[in-house]
């Protein structure tokens, strides 16, 4: 990882015409060639809108947006050609053949991947000859990506990548984007999903309402707003266990089997607790970090469910009130430029 800037975000906002609130609230970040980043917030958060800020796909209505150095809105010719992007809902053809459709894509740019190398990055040899339409969610989701490969971009932008995919598809997918990073590459992306931002990312960004909430790395972001764990355990009946009460908080006490009780506290002394549960032969010691949850809650004063954002609250129907946001949004290249340019490709 270099400390080359590749991304900075200063003070950008965005306000859609006829919304209470803005999508996007006084954004400012900066971003590093060769790490992982990921947008963490619940529905209405502003990520998709932030994203489409970084590659040009809307226009700020406040601030500076720096992608590769350039303006994203006004160089977007040479940001198409350097950096990719994976929307939410994205269209391909779905009677072709895995194989046809990277083609297709490639023959776009002028030093693209051949097939070969993507369907080998995605580890879809087996798919190869299958059409889109008889993938599975997690394969499609997977060509997905690759289409946004195949140009070899400088960043890769995925707007929530795995959503409704199975587990073991998101690490087949998480193992395609780190071996993209491990190859040079930058990525942002976008996820409601707390395990993804951990395993998967260096730094993440949890947005709330249009506003970044906080930016660093998982480990710091938990030692910072959510160092408590929650433990419980059984202990003997008998058991004094003065120094465990001393140490916890929101401790919890109940009956458990014959001759034991079940105990349950949150505490920020996990080594201490857990010395003083094993002096009182304690068993069954289960530990939890309030992980990224936790810090989230600490941030916003509330769990990361699906929520509206109060920008949301005058309009609803977002697409129709979209006028400003460019026709081609799609992976990675204009699309609808070369709709039936490639075999297989129809209506
Ligand atoms: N084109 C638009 N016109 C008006 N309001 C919009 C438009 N696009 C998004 N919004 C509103 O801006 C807010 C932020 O939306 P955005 O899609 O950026 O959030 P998000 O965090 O990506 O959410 P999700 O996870 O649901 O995709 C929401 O309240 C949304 O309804």
């Amino acid at each position: 990882m270099t400390d080359q800037p590749i991304l900075g975000l200063e003070e950008v906002s965005k306000q859609y015409p006829d919304r209470n609130a803005p999508a996007v609230d006084g954004v400012s970040l900066e971003i590093s060639r060769g790490e992982i980043i990921s947008l963490l917030g619940p529905n209405g958060a502003g990520k998709t809108t932030t994203l489409e800020m970084i590659v040009g796909l809307r226009r700020p209505t406040s601030g500076t947006v720096s992608t590769l150095g350039l303006n994203p809105f006004s160089e977007r010719d040479e940001i198409r050609r350097r950096v990719a992007v994976q929307p939410q809902h994205a269209t391909v053809f779905d009677r072709q053949t895995v194989r046809e459709l990277l083609r297709c894509w490639a023959s776009f740019y002028p030093d693209a991947h051949t097939e070969d190398h993507v369907i080998g990055q995605l580890g879809l040899q087996d798919s190869a000859e299958v059409k889109i339409a008889k993938l599975s969610g997690g394969q499609r989701q997977r060509v997905l990506v690759g289409l946004a490969l195949v140009s070899k971009p400088e960043l890769l932008v995925l707007d929530e990548p795995t959503t409704g995919l199975d587990p073991n598809a998101r690490q087949d997918l998480w193992g395609t984007i780190q071996q993209y990073r491990a190859e040079g590459g930058t990525v942002l992306l976008s996820t409601h999903l707390m395990e993804e931002a951990e395993e998967l990312s260096d730094r993440v960004a949890i947005m709330h309402q249009g506003k970044l909430e906080a930016f660093d790395t998982t480990e710091y972001l938990i030692t910072e707003f959510a160092p408590a764990v929650e433990i419980s355990a059984t202990v003997p009946a008998e058991a004094e266990h003065a120094e465990v009460t001393r140490l916890a908080t929101d401790l919890v006490t109940e009956p458990h089997g014959s001759g034991g009780n079940r105990i349950s506290f949150r505490t920020q002394s996990s080594d201490a607790a857990l010395r003083a549960l094993t002096d009182i032969r304690a068993r069954q010691i289960h530990i939890r970090e309030a992980g990224l949850a936790g810090v989230f809650r600490t941030l916003t004063g509330r769990d990361m469910a699906p929520q509206e954002n109060p920008a949301a609250a005058v309009a609803p129907d977002k697409d129709s009130n979209d006028r400003e946001r460019l026709e081609h949004c799609n992976v990675g290249h204009d699309q609808r430029a070369h709709p039936t340019a490639c075999p297989g490709a129809g209506p």
